[in-house]
């Protein structure tokens, strides 16, 4: 299948309506709308017992404003989110004053707090409830210049806003950080700081510093927290996290010698800091998501949207494809 040329034609509209007011008014006609009440996206139900992300259409969006009470020209407060396969554009929009259950009755959904609806909609939703959120967070905290104190305005897509006093444009933001899965050869080092739910690990973890490469940020993350020297550092991919901030987050491999594993936890940023087996992560790989009704496991690893879990899984399948190599199990 071919998938450049609907891409690139995608992409394409896509900017026009970024940098277009006009344009993007005109899709707003057609959009599809997923709505957030005080940041929580909105899920609806299937029939099969299934969450989805609620997406509404401009008509029946503005049937229900009316119907709560709010003008229908409140659509155009939407942010542009992306575009369906079929090209139609996405928008997120905030409801958050208008009365929750009133909505909740009107759109036959519920409102959910995004680390829950993260366990609950199918894996390809959760990067777009993400970023709803993350546009409507940034839009809700830039609202004044940094070095006139004046408001800034939106432009119709939400692809930035500008103080007309001062004359800056300010672009929604993420901030960098680089994860690292540290590896012995045989074992891997997971995490866990105070906050974690009780019993998880994670893979080591840190914001860059300004100025500072992945690589360098890497090394000095991993020295400060477990006081190790890494080498052989592998990119793996990339995800934008939506908590608590916009964060960027770019994955990697790396090793240490195995005759120098001691590790010099942290306290202060970190609980505890442990090399697990093969068999130990495989095992906690295979448990299934959390339930909330039950008591957490001893040790468990971050759900398959988080990147830790791709780190963690490719970490196993590269132990079991040598462990088959050397006659191993
Ligand atoms: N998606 C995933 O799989 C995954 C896994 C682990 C961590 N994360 C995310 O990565 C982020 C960073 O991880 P960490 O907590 O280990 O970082 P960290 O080790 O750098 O420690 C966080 C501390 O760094 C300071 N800091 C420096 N720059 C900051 C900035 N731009 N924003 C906020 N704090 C800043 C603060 O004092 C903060 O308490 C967290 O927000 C976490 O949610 C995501
Ligand atoms: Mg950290």
């Amino acid at each position: 299948m071919n998938l450049t040329k609907p891409v690139k034609n995608m992409s394409r509209y896509l900017k026009r309506l970024k940098e277009d007011d006009e344009a993007c008014r005109e899709a707003l006609k057609s959009g599809i709308f997923l709505l957030y009440h005080k940041l929580s996206p909105l899920l609806r139900e299937t029939s099969s017992g299934i969450y989805t992300l609620a997406s509404l259409k401009t008509s029946d969006l503005e049937h229900i404003l009316e119907k709560v009470g709010k003008d229908k020209h409140f659509v155009n407060e939407s942010f542009l989110l992306g575009c369906t396969d079929k090209g139609e554009p996405q928008f997120s929009l905030e409801v958050g004053d208008i009365d929750r259950s009133a909505l909740e009755q009107e759109c036959r959904g519920m409102f959910v707090d995004l680390r829950k609806a993260f366990f609950m909609l199918p894996g390809p939703e959760s990067p777009l409830a993400a970023k709803g959120q993350a546009l409507l967070r940034w839009h809700q905290t830039n609202c004044f210049c940094s070095a006139t104190g004046q408001p800034t305005i939106r432009n119709q897509s939400g692809s930035f806003r500008v103080c007309h006093s001062s004359g800056i444009t300010y672009y929604p933001k993420m901030a960098p950080v680089v994860i690292v899965l540290v590896s012995d050869g045989s074992r891997c080092l997971l995490a866990r700081q105070t906050m974690f739910p009780l019993g998880m690990y994670s893979a080591l973890s840190g914001f860059c510093d300004m100025g500072e490469s992945v690589e360098e940020t890497l090394h000095r993350e991993v020295a400060e927290e477990v006081g190790l020297e890494v080498k052989n550092i592998q990119y793996s991919g990339s995800q934008h996290w939506p908590f608590p901030q916009s964060s960027f987050m770019l994955a990697c491999h790396a090793t240490v010698n195995p005759d120098k594993t001691q590790v010099n936890i942290d306290k202060a940023e970190l609980e505890d800091a442990r090399w697990f087996t093969y068999e130990e992560i495989t095992e906690a790989l295979r448990k299934p998501p959390l339930d909330p009704r039950r008591e957490p496991p001893v040790f468990w690893v971050p759900p398959s949207y988080a990147i830790a879990n791709q780190l963690i899984q490719e970490w196993a399948n590269q132990q079991q494809l040598s462990r088959k190599l050397h006659g191993l199990k």
